[in-house]
């Protein structure tokens, strides 16, 4: 039984279990330019890991221009909580743009997605779920999750207080763009952006936007996302630590040198002042090969 229960995961401690100091370890020394999202995210994930009986479900919404560590940071999230990181049974990624894409199949996604959760659930409370592209998901997918994010005790048997739900998008990637710029021509270091105010707007702005899945969603209505996290685009000395950090994750010699002529040849906006990197860290894989 030991052996079996040492080789096969199971939702137990030996598999389960938070380690913050890695988190935290990981937060500052792999995620480059989000000092805010670090901070949020690991206030966030240790008070709700450090409590035994939480009142719902941990819901972090994170938002940010493409390439800016969104869906790294759920890495990392995932790598610190469950022993198999992304590849556990138990965390469970839904892509909306690829998992939900016939509108006229909406009624059986709703009715499979919330079998899938429960289902899940009632194997194991600590199970955590991930939506990418969320603004791309129909409202009504993300309003028959609602229930699963509320303080109910129980919905049919089973408690979802656990469970952790993180929500990815680029909405409100306008307006973060638009603070950061606005500190830079002010000369005000990024990491002074009002919290409080990002995170009005954010919210503002997924549920007045139209075009997207947010639209007018219960999830925002009903004050159920705990943390809305932003994302701040990349600058070029973030690109550099970027391809750095990607030099040495593949076994290659760390040349700084070839690090800032690649990130040179990133594009930057706004056009004349080429102050944030367009894609942020993404793509940067299939650039440095050749070069070093
Ligand atoms: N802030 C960052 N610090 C360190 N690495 C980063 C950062 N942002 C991006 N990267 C690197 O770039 C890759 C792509 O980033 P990621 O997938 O997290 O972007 P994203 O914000 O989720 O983008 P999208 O909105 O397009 O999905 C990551 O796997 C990571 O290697």
């Amino acid at each position: 039984f030991n052996l079996f229960s040492y080789v096969y995961e199971r939702c137990d401690s030996n598999w389960i279990s938070f380690n913050a100091k890695g988190l935290q370890n990981d937060l500052d020394t792999r995620l480059f330019g989000q000092e805010i999202a670090a901070l949020l995210i690991m206030k966030a994930v240790s008070r709700f890991m450090a409590n035994d009986n939480p009142k719902k479900p941990l819901v972090l919404s994170l938002h940010g221009p493409s390439g800016t560590g969104k869906n790294f940071v759920t890495e990392l999230i995932a790598k610190n909580i469950y022993k198999k990181g992304m590849e556990s049974d138990f965390v469970n990624l839904f892509v909306a743009s690829n998992h939900f894409t016939h509108s006229n199949k909406m009624e059986t996604y709703k009715s499979q997605l919330k079998q899938w959760i429960h289902g899940n659930v009632t194997q194991c409370e600590r199970s955590m779920f991930i939506f990418d592209n969320m603004d791309k998901m129909h409202p009504g997918l993300i309003d028959a999750i609602v229930p699963f994010l509320n303080y109910y005790n129980k919905i049919d048997g089973v408690s979802f207080r656990k469970v952790i739900f993180i929500f990815i998008s680029n909405a409100g990637a306008q307006i973060i763009t638009q603070t950061a710029l606005e500190l830079w021509k002010n000369g005000q270091d990024r990491t002074e952006i009002k919290l409080k105010d990002v995170e009005k707007y954010i919210s503002e702005s997924v549920f007045n936007n139209n075009s997207s899945g947010f639209w007018h969603s219960r999830l925002i209505e009903e004050n159920l996302v705990d943390y809305f996290v932003p994302f701040l685009p990349l600058e070029y000395e973030h690109v550099v630590q970027c391809l750095m950090a990607l030099m040495k994750a593949n076994g290659l010699p760390q040349k700084r040198n070839v690090a800032r002529r690649i990130a040179r040849d990133q594009i930057y906006f706004p056009k004349f002042e080429r102050v944030f990197s367009l894609k942020g860290c993404k793509g940067l894989h299939n650039r440095f090969c050749d070069d070093v």
